[in-house]
């Protein structure tokens, strides 16, 4: 049998967490080691997972050691037992780590919250897997450019889209933040139009003529758009429906059926069906689907702490080219339970 390739992470966060924990669920890939900066609980449950911990310089490790937590080296004694690392540091600070990635010639996945320069490409597994086949650095995208990505490019093959709008509504902070988010307001993100994201779907593709709005309200669970998508052709909304029930990592919620009409009624149903109460899916609201000869629109929701752990798990595969887009696909969405089902 192959030996499983080594995934390191730097920074085990809402997303560095998640992808570790979906990393060892594969039977290709396995965690050598996470970087923790605090002995917080993080660490905790990282040592009771078996995962083990390094931290960034040696003098670290006394904190971590005062707290029963054993630490195994520094991160440079990480990166030389591992085959690729996945830096999930916060916005901005996977730039800083670059150069030591590249002083060992280590393959590099980076997240959305960097500037998408950091890596040879930016990366959606629907859209771009073949492109990013062998690249020694990937980015993937945040997770409100990455449900754009899916929903875009799981309705391109319909007719050629001729322009893309999306307003965005996103969440103040993630669950367990103590210091972000507004409390009491509706803050335009930015005030000039586009908003970052129409840019970061087109760092994946390039051909999209795409125009979005954004503003973050005060909630956690996760973020809404409303997507209108203007097509050269006519659709019929059958073909639209079938597209999108065809694509994986899309689920449709009926709302005549489910009567769920909003995030808390998705995130109340995933936490009965699914681990953490997680979606990976990108979730689209069957019932607001709207056609109108060549325009459709739709409401979809984003769970942001969870929707690019399976393109990060791709862009492992691609990177080191250890599978096929459609394989990597199939396996991350059968290891991690990805079953296009929310209730
Ligand atoms: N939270 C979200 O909704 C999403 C975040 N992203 C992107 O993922 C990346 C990580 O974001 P989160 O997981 O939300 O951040 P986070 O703040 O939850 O986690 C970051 C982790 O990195 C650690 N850290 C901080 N400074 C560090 C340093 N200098 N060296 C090593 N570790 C350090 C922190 O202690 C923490 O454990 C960002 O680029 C973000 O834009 C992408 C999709 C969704
Ligand atoms: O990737 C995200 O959002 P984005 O797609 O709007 O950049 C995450 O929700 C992180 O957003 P944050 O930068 O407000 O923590």
């Amino acid at each position: 049998m192959k030996s499983k390739v080594k995934v390191a992470i730097n920074g085990f966060g809402t997303i560095g967490k998640r992808v570790a924990i979906a990393i060892n669920k594969q039977d290709d890939m396995v965690v050598s080691g996470i970087v923790k900066i605090k002995p917080d609980y993080n660490a905790l449950f990282a040592k009771r997972m078996g995962m083990n911990i390094y931290t960034i310089d040696k003098e670290d490790a006394n904190e971590f050691k005062k707290k029963g937590i054993e630490v195994y080296g520094t991160i440079e004694d990480l990166i030389k037992e591992s085959d690729i690392i996945v830096d999930a540091t916060p916005d901005g600070v996977g730039e800083n780590y670059k150069k030591l990635y590249n002083k060992y010639g280590i393959n590099s996945i980076f997240q959305g919250g960097e500037e998408a320069n950091i890596a040879d490409i930016s990366f959606n597994a629907l859209c771009n897997y073949d492109e990013a086949y062998g690249k020694k650095s990937i980015r993937v995208v945040s997770c409100n450019t990455t449900g754009l990505l899916r929903s875009i490019c799981a309705l391109s093959n319909l007719s050629k889209i001729e322009k893309v709008n999306a307003v965005l509504i996103r969440r103040g902070a993630d669950p367990q933040e103590i210091k972000k988010g507004p409390i009491n307001s509706i803050v335009l993100n930015p005030v000039g139009l586009p908003s970052h994201h129409a840019l970061d779907v087109k760092t994946v593709i390039p051909w999209i003529n795409i125009s979005t709005a954004a503003v973050v309200v005060p909630t956690t669970l996760m973020h809404v758009h409303h997507v209108t998508i203007r097509f050269s052709n006519k659709v019929e909304k059958n073909d639209i429906l079938e597209a999108l029930m065809n694509s994986p990592r899309i689920i449709l919620v009926d709302s005549a059926i489910s009567g769920i009409q909003s995030t808390s009624q998705i995130i109340d149903s995933a936490r009965l069906s699914k681990e953490r109460g997680d979606i990976n899916e990108l979730v689209v609201f069957k019932d607001s689907i709207t056609v109108d000869d060549n325009e459709v629109q739709f409401f979809q929701a984003v769970h942001q702490e969870s929707i690019v752990v399976p393109e990060n798990i791709d862009a492992i595969r691609a990177s080191l080219e250890l599978s096929s887009k459609m394989e990597s696909i199939n396996k991350t969405d059968k290891k991690l339970g990805i079953n296009k089902i929310l209730y």
